[in-house]
């Protein structure tokens, strides 16, 4: 007997198994196996015929033994899973459910089918969006139902962030709509728009839809860059500048005015944030994650973060240029290429005498390595330039970027 592990999944996965437990995926009751991911992709149908577009997957690393509890990020528990079939990375078997989570936006708006079901006529003319109706689809909407002599079920697919806003669409759709019903679902959005159909589709269809609308998919134009947020990241040798021209960028954007500054001083970060952490691979990507994390959610919100870190792992600051770009906020990378010999001439707190005396072990550019960026937006050494110059060139390539004007 295996022991009990904690699994948290994706968020897509998580939308798929809050579908899987709802009935809002029925026939399927739970991830699907190799044989019915084979024969959807090649078939559009599981292995035993039944018509579905998609394969409803979820990947768990190979150690986490024969009875997973699937968490939200937020660590409760939503269902067990009783692994009985792996394929490679992905797994399947049956699901218990433990408990829904009853909290979030429009928590009270996720109902399920069969709750649905029971409250809405026979004929059902179900609107399935992720953005909002105009009122030319609104009138469309009203004339069908009226013709079919049909119930309005507005379906708001609520996956991300967009999540709220669409809810408070189907919502005010709904007030054109007499006697209409809204209900928030987790369907994620597939890449493939024939799937994507199909998947909201079956979902309509489940809830009880005699008649499918598939409400038109939101124009997403992306703000000006000087309302969009931005994560300004440098990185360099201990003693390359970063600290010193991070914080003369703060300070030259605090006189500027006109957008919100949050500077990630990399020694508050390791007294507080990373508290503990050693200069080891692993501790030093955990810091820099930790970094990441934090300017993302600035920078969600539209601020702007900078922050300041050796990061000598190129992968690792890849992942947080990913971290920022997945919320739709800009990232600029700043290489403070200052060379080694210059760093350890500066050597401001004594470190590099010590990591060559041997008595600081990983010490980057001695005894750690840096990996030097080959994807940096700007590039700063700063051997023989005074400091405001090198703040200046930050600030001139922000605001040729339109971040700043
Ligand atoms: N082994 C080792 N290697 C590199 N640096 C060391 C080490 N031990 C302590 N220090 C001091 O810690 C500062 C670097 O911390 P960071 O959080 O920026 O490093 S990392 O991004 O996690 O690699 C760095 O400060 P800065 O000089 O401001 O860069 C060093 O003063
Ligand atoms: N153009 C410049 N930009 C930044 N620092 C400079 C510059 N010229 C000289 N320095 C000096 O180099 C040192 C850099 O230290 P620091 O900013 O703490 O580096 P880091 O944060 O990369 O470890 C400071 O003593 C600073 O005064």
């Amino acid at each position: 007997m295996t022991e009990a592990t904690e699994w948290t999944p994706d968020s897509r996965e998580l939308a798929d198994l809050e579908l899987l437990l709802s009935g809002a995926f029925a026939p399927l009751t739970g991830f699907l196996g190799a044989a019915d991911v084979a024969s959807v992709a090649e078939r559009g149908q599981l292995a035993d015929g039944t018509p579905w577009p998609d394969p409803i997957t979820l990947a768990l690393p190979d150690d986490l033994g024969e009875q997973v509890t699937l968490t939200d990020p937020e660590g409760a528990a939503l269902a067990v899973l009783h692994v009985t079939e792996r394929d490679g990375h992905h797994v399947a078997g049956r699901l218990e459910a433990v408990g829904a989570p009853v909290y979030g936006p429009f928590a009270r708006l996720r109902r399920t089918p069969a709750e649905v079901r029971k409250d809405l006529p026979d004929d059902v003319l179900a609107v399935t969006m992720r953005g909002p109706l105009d009122s030319a689809a609104i009138e469309d909407i009203s004339a069908t139902a009226e013709e079919l002599d049909a119930a309005v079920l507005l379906l708001p697919l609520v996956y991300g962030d967009a999540g709220p806003a669409v809810v408070r669409a189907a919502l005010k759709a709904s007030a054109e709509l007499p006697g209409s019903t809204v209900v928030a679902v987790p369907l994620a959005p597939r890449e493939d728009a024939v799937i994507d159909l199909e998947l909201r589709e079956h979902v309509a269809g489940n809830y009880g839809a005699t008649e499918h609308y598939a409400g038109p998919a939101p124009v997403s134009i992306p703000g000006p860059p000087h309302r969009r947020g931005l994560v300004v990241f440098f990185t360099g040798l201990s003693g390359s500048g970063k600290s010193t021209v991070a914080r003369g960028l703060r300070d030259a954007l605090l006189e500027r005015g006109g957008r919100t500054v949050t500077y990630l001083d990399g020694d508050v970060v390791r007294r507080l944030l990373s508290k503990g952490l050693t200069f080891s691979r692993e501790d030093r990507d955990l810091n820099i994650r930790r970094i990441g994390f934090v300017a993302a959610e600035v920078a969600r919100h539209g601020g702007l973060a900078i922050c300041a870190p050796i990061a000598p792992y190129a992968e690792t600051r890849d992942e947080v240029r990913e971290m920022a770009e997945s919320v739709g906020a800009d990232f600029v990378l700043v290489h403070v290429s200052t060379p080694l010999e210059e760093c350890e001439r500066r050597d401001r707190k004594g470190l590099y005498a010590k990591a060559r005396a041997g008595l600081i072990p990983e010490f980057t550019g001695i005894s750690s390595p840096y990996e030097e960026p080959d994807d940096a937006d700007l590039e700063l050494d700063t051997t023989d330039m005074p400091v405001e110059r090198a703040v200046t060139m930050v600030i001139n390539h922000l605001t040729t970027g339109g971040w700043i004007r």
